[in-house]
């Protein structure tokens, strides 16, 4: 009989994108996606029978543009929106924060290393390149969650403060997927490396699956791998059939 052990159990694959399949760079537009990387997750996708699926902070548009378009499932702006077997969907009557986004970037001008990264529904305030003006942005972005009211939460992350949409989280995007086929009656794998990755930990664990942080840091996750780096080497010999989830050590 087979069981989350079994190097060739039926899995489903959920992977975060920035700090995972990505590593983190100064910008978000400077994240350089590696040469195989696209090869190796076409071949798992074909391997898992389609349920492989990207689940990340950045919008569906963004991520395909980085990898090329493929096929796989993407859940984009923290599981908000989803584009499942080709087809993008997200919540109706979310007002554009256009408005808002031109009003960080009016406030912080004087701060180039401050950067207002525009989602439509949503915004994230980076200050990677700037981290004196860390105080700033989080407050700044605090009072603009405040005035948005509470159909908003705000998402920390890695040198950023994002505000989403509450219907927003990885979480409820894995749980969503794994109901229909191809992820139907699979063991849910999940792997990243932010805090917004914790709701996608819980999720899996309590659907059985695995869970799989990079990095350090306090996490729900029940396994651990030092980097991205380290999880992508992983990751291509998973792709090539000479390892799997059964190999991952303890967090
Ligand atoms: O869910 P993820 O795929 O991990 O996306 C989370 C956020 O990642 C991006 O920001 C982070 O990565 C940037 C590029 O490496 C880095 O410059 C920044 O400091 C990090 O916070 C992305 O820009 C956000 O939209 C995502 O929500």
């Amino acid at each position: 009989m087979k069981g989350p052990r079994d190097l060739d159990a039926p899995w489903a694959l959920f992977l975060d994108f920035d700090g995972t399949l990505v590593d983190i760079a100064e910008r978000p537009d400077a994240v350089v996606v590696e040469a195989g990387l696209p090869a190796s997750l076409s071949a798992l996708w074909q391997r898992l029978d389609g349920a492989l699926a990207i689940v990340t902070g950045r919008t569906v548009e963004v991520v395909t543009g980085f990898l090329g378009d493929p096929g796989f499932d993407v859940c984009g702006m923290h599981g908000l929106e989803r584009r499942v077997g080709g087809r993008l969907s997200r919540p109706d009557g979310l007002a554009d924060l256009g408005t808002d986004v031109a009003a960080l970037r009016s406030a912080f001008a004087d701060r180039p290393g401050v950067l207002v990264e525009d989602k439509g529904v949503g915004v994230a305030l980076h200050w990677r390149l700037a981290p004196e003006a860390e105080a700033d942005a989080l407050a700044a972005m605090a009072a603009l969650a405040a005035r948005l009211g509470e159909g908003y939460r705000i998402q920390d992350g890695k040198a950023v403060r994002e505000i989403v949409p509450a219907a927003s989280g990885k979480g409820g995007a894995i749980r969503a997927l794994m109901e229909h086929p191809p992820y139907l009656g699979r063991i849910p794998v999940f792997a990243g490396d932010d805090r917004t990755d914790e709701s996608g930990f819980e999720a899996v664990n309590a659907l059985g699956g695995i869970s799989i942080k990079l990095g350090d840091g306090p996490t729900a996750a029940a396994h651990r791998l030092p980097s991205a780096p380290a999880f992508r080497a992983w990751l291509h010999r998973w792709a090539e059939g000479v390892t799997g989830p059964s190999d991952l050590p303890a967090s």
